[in-house]
């Protein structure tokens, strides 16, 4: 998206050095706009699980190229011991995105159909360039779809300002470009449709306050931040006309595995009988799990809830502690929204009820693929 005048993805080859991958390190925004280069598989496993980059589209394309990282590096003597080992370490980097396993396991299943090593590194770098080139693709697509639901609320309301809230930050910043649950915002404003967006913070990484609030602003979209523990207050008292939140993994039932606090803002919304949406490319689909409630969910330092970093009074990016010294925390990631609170399914190939069968005719690839490579009938 657009940065500063100037369009950006959030992961890219270098056009200098194709054995380069350069991210925009997340970890600093929105103060600073940096990029940092990746040059081995460790760099790209290093920087998902600290959050260099983060969000299950985004996720999965930087574990692709990293598997691409690992081929350059592997010995063509024991190149395929080297990429098993590689795929192991990647895949476990962060334990709820489906998208990570999913990636990895696709360019290792291109390499299969090649012979050399030299021909297994270039189809690797084909292959990481095919996830990135389709999750662009997918999500407007996604944003495509949406914008209908946001264009009939609109009509509803008589042309009256559209209320959006979301969770966390499933935005261009959570994937190549565009985002999942942003899509459908930046096709109704490019749609000329006035809307305004209710920014959760998300505690305690703050993805809303830091990556959703600045990606809008950038975008120039009308968005108020919020603490987590307002939304259900908005839309009681009908400032809130539809939610949009992303998804790290989905079940094929329709469970929807998301940031910490998503379950609660789905409640108040069915409560109070708010369109609530998951916008999900279907790379996000794990064809195996039928109850979202076996999904891993990370857990993550107490650091993370005892201590914020952000930009001090002399202009320095520094960590400052919230708690007294000796306080535990516990600090899960994600929760599960089960399928019974979600309105629909905003996908690149249309809307669905989060329902097995739906999800399944709007599929019917998906779960064949994806059951039979795992040999579940
Ligand atoms: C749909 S990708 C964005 C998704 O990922 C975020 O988690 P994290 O920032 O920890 O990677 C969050 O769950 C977003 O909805």
């Amino acid at each position: 998206m657009i940065v500063n005048g100037k369009h950006y993805r959030t992961i890219w080859p270098n056009p200098e050095n194709r054995t380069e991958i350069i991210i925009v390190d997340q970890r600093k925004l929105p103060h600073l706009f940096v990029t940092e280069t990746l040059r081995t598989v460790e760099d790209a496993i290093t920087a998902i699980k600290e959050m260099h980059v983060r969000g299950a589209g985004l996720i999965g394309i930087t574990a692709g190229y990293g598997i691409y990282l690992a081929a350059l590096a592997a010995p063509d003597n024991c190149f395929d011991k080297c990429i098993k080992k590689n795929s192991t370490e990647l895949g476990n980097s962060r334990p709820t995105a489906r998208n990570l396993k999913w990636a990895v396991e696709r360019v290792c299943r291109a390499m299969e159909t090649v012979n050399t090593p030299e021909q297994k590194r270039k189809i690797a770098f084909q292959e990481a360039n095919n996830i990135a080139d389709e999750d662009v693709f997918f999500c407007r697509q996604i944003g495509k779809h949406g914008l209908e639901i946001i264009r009939k609320i609109r009509n509803q309301k008589k042309g009256k300002t559209v209320n959006i809230l979301t969770h966390c930050n499933a935005g261009w910043l959570a994937f190549a470009d565009y985002g999942s649950a942003t899509a459908p915002i930046y096709a109704a404003r490019d749609a000329g449709i006035n809307i305004h967006v209710w920014v959760d913070e998300t505690r305690p990484w703050n993805q809303g306050a830091k990556l959703t609030a600045w990606e809008l602003q950038q975008e120039k979209i009308d968005n108020t931040l919020i603490c987590d523990n307002t939304g259900g207050h908005l839309m009681q008292h009908g400032l809130v006309d539809l939610v949009i939140v992303g998804t790290d993994r989905t079940t094929h039932t329709g469970d929807v595995a998301n940031k910490i606090g998503t379950y609660l803002k789905a409640l108040a919304a069915y409560d109070n009988n708010i369109p609530f949406y998951v916008a999900l490319p279907s790379s996000t689909i794990d064809w195996t799990l039928d109850n979202g409630m076996e999904i891993p969910i990370e857990q993550r330092t107490g650091e993370e809830i005892t201590t914020i970093t952000g930009m001090d009074n002399n202009n320095s990016i520094s960590t400052i502690s919230l708690a007294a010294d000796g306080t535990q925390a516990a600090n899960y990631s994600f929760d599960i929204t089960p399928a019974r609170l979600i309105t629909g399914l905003i996908t690149e190939r249309g809307i669905v009820a989060a329902e097995k069968n739906a999800i399944h005719n709007l599929f019917p690839e998906g779960g064949q693929i994806n059951r039979q490579e795992q040999g579940i009938s």
